[in-house]
């Protein structure tokens, strides 16, 4: 799977997608990040990227012409254009049920604003979907890219150890994940319970079903009524 990112900053995804599992998987190709830095198509003499709003109020707006001619470069020689996501409060919330559709996409192309947004324009021109990481507004869409991409990756095959890494997590099967432990047994006075030590896997499965149950019913009480509805019959 192939991230092409457009970006102001492209080395923050030169530097923090090199690292630990994603990092492991580019190096293995199975996924590749490919930060584009806007700027470099920016036609102004002093590579400005950026011009006042129309109409006034504070902050910058992030041109057209550099962002557009930076994806036709991209795109020019693709048969089949990737879908453009660009990051912003205004899209729908990524969770886990987005991140496994993007995941069997082969190529994406993510759009990172800056400043107080970008030209309408360019949404228009070039925005397939609006993602948003989150009801809250960051300095740059570079962060957003960059959960988006990690929280996608790591559905893609063979970038998990396996698919059981992440099929009883948090938020995958709709509930949220058992707690977990490692050695040592005793810690500080703190003991692990002791269905986990018992070596009974259908009854270890069956509490942490039951912890996963009971900690969405206090932690999320909205995603618990949503799998209380689905699971009716069961609970
Ligand atoms: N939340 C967000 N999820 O995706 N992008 C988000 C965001 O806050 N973007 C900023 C919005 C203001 N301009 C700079 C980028």
């Amino acid at each position: 799977m192939k991230f092409d990112v457009l970006t102001l900053f492209p080395e923050l995804f030169n530097i923090v997608m090199r690292e630990s599992i994603i990092g492991r998987a580019q190096e293995n190709g199975i996924i590749k990040v490919n930060a584009i830095n806007i700027r470099d198509y920016s036609k102004d003499k002093h590579k400005k990227v950026d011009d006042y709003p129309f109409g006034g109020g504070t902050g910058m707006v992030m041109t057209c012409q550099p962002v557009i001619d930076a994806y036709n470069d991209i795109t020019k020689d693709m048969t089949v254009k990737p879908k453009v996501i660009y990051m912003s409060p205004q899209g729908r919330v990524l969770n886990q049920k987005i991140a496994k559709e993007l995941s069997t996409e082969e190529h994406l192309i993510l759009l990172c604003g800056h400043y107080e947004g970008i030209d309408e324009r360019i949404i228009e021109e070039i925005v397939d979907e609006e993602i948003s990481i989150g009801d809250y507004v960051l300095t740059g869409g570079e962060l957003p890219a960059m959960v988006l991409i990690d929280c996608v990756s790591r559905l893609v095959q063979g970038v998990l150890a396996s698919e059981n890494s992440y099929s009883e997590e948090s938020h995958f099967n709709g509930l949220l994940e058992y707690p977990q432990y490692t050695r040592p047994a005793d810690y500080n006075g703190k003991k692990v319970p002791d269905i986990l030590l018992s070596g009974h896997h259908a009854n270890i499965e069956k509490w942490r079903t039951q912890q996963s149950i009971e900690r969405t019913k206090q932690k999320r009480p909205d995603m618990y009524e949503v799998y209380e509805r689905t699971h009716k019959k069961n609970l």
